[in-house]
């Protein structure tokens, strides 16, 4: 068992890790004598590719990644049939977008846009309150009913709701490539998705649709990541803030990061200990995020992790965060309430979102707005406090 402190740690040998995860700052003792996870595995789903791949292989995946998210909370996906190609280009107008002029990337900045999506600066965010913020600059985009790539008609056959009456992203001016390219990639990397959610309903031994009405048009993320590499440091204090991203778990249920080739994610193991989540080439990096790790009342880990760019190099990464659909309720898995153990409360997915996502950016216009708005009546009021912010989404801190 490793030690864990919610104040700072005496001055001492010992090592502690600093990580935000939920709403508490924790340090853990890391401990010299890992017996907790030093690798991640590798998934291989090609079967999931042919037009009807045999319920043996499909189980056999399950098995997989049942035993990765217990253990590790993390795992690659490896021939997941996302075209190289795609992967390239995606990363080619990241890469783009993130090199056009400062006042350009600032017309889409997120600050403008109510559902906090855009684009978020160098250091505008700061995990870890030891640093000067995160080295790394972003743009984020979601579920929006209104935007027409998202087929909201056809995937729900409803019209979009009423109170949704702008679009929820905000795009770079005189831009357009930058979101044909975003939308490319969303396009790909849902299908998958939905493969993926039938593939955990059969994890828990469920009917493999069990979890798609969970998923009609649920809430999501993409966030398109910039790192540029961190200064040297000599001294263990500049050592300690030299962070790109600070150590989180994600608010999310799943998240599956596509990262290039330079090597800086690491995983917080039960330990303390920092395993490297190197990029493998092809892959896609994996991870649990609060919402599995609740459905499945802790079964599935929610395992924190962290960005540090060491290497030199500029680093590119794009998660894409998955979450059910913001009017769902999420119940605890019954077959993973264990004998005489209590089955955790139901929650509001999209209430629950809203009370984690607005504190994650206080300084925005909308966590403003509602910041001193007690919950209760939050609740009390809901169509129409609630309503207007009801689809928003932003990170998966
Ligand atoms: O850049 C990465 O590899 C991971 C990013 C991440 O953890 C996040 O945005 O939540
Ligand atoms: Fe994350």
């Amino acid at each position: 068992m490793s030690e864990t402190l919610t104040e700072p740690p005496p001055a001492g040998d010992d090592e502690y890790v600093f990580f935000h995860s939920g709403t508490t700052p924790t340090y853990r003792k890391i401990t010299k004598t890992p017996g907790s996870f030093t690798t991640i595995p590798t998934i291989d789903i090609s079967a999931l590719n042919s037009p009807s791949p045999s319920l043996a292989a499909r189980k056999d995946i399950a098995a997989q990644i049942h035993a990765a998210c217990t253990v590790s909370g993390f795992f690659y996906l490896s021939n997941h049939g996302l075209p190289a190609s795609l992967q390239a280009s995606t990363f080619a107008a990241m890469t783009r977008f993130f090199a056009l002029p400062h006042a350009t990337k600032m017309t889409a900045h997120v600050q403008k846009n109510p559902a906090i999506r855009g684009f978020e600066p160098m250091f505008e965010t700061r995990l870890d309150p030891r640093t000067q913020g995160d080295t790394k600059e972003a743009f984020t985009m979601g579920d929006c009913p209104l935007e027409p790539e998202q087929n909201y008609v056809s995937k729900t056959g409803a019209q979009p709701p009423s109170n949704i009456t702008r679009p929820q992203n905000i795009w770079p001016e005189g831009e357009a490539w930058f979101r044909d390219a975003m939308y490319a990639y969303y396009a790909a990397v849902t299908p998958l998705a939905a493969k993926l959610i039938q593939i955990f309903a059969l994890a828990f031994e469920l009917p493999e649709t069990a979890f798609d009405g969970l998923f009609k048009f649920p809430i999501w993320g993409m966030r398109a990541l910039h790192y540029p590499p961190l200064p040297p440091t000599t001294t263990k204090g500049e050592e300690a803030a030299a962070v790109s991203l600070g150590a989180h778990s994600d608010f999310s249920w799943l998240t599956m990061v596509l990262q290039d080739e330079v090597s800086a994610l690491e995983v917080l193991n039960k330990d303390g200990v920092w395993v490297d989540a190197p990029p493998v080439p092809g892959t896609f990096v994996c991870n649990v995020g609060q919402y599995l790790e609740r459905q499945t009342a802790g079964r599935f880990v929610a395992t924190v992790h962290r960005v540090r760019n060491k290497t030199g190099a500029e680093r590119y990464s794009l998660p894409f965060f998955l979450t059910p659909d913001p009017g769902a309720r999420l119940e605890v898995l019954e077959c993973c309430v264990g004998e005489g153990e209590e089955r955790g409360e139901a929650v509001d997915v999209g209430e629950l979102y809203i009370r984690r996502v607005l504190p994650a950016r206080p300084k925005h216009p909308t966590s403003i707005k509602y910041r001193d708005v007690p919950e209760n009546y939050l609740k009390a009021q809901e169509p129409d406090l609630v309503k207007p912010i009801k689809f928003l989404n932003a990170t998966a801190i």
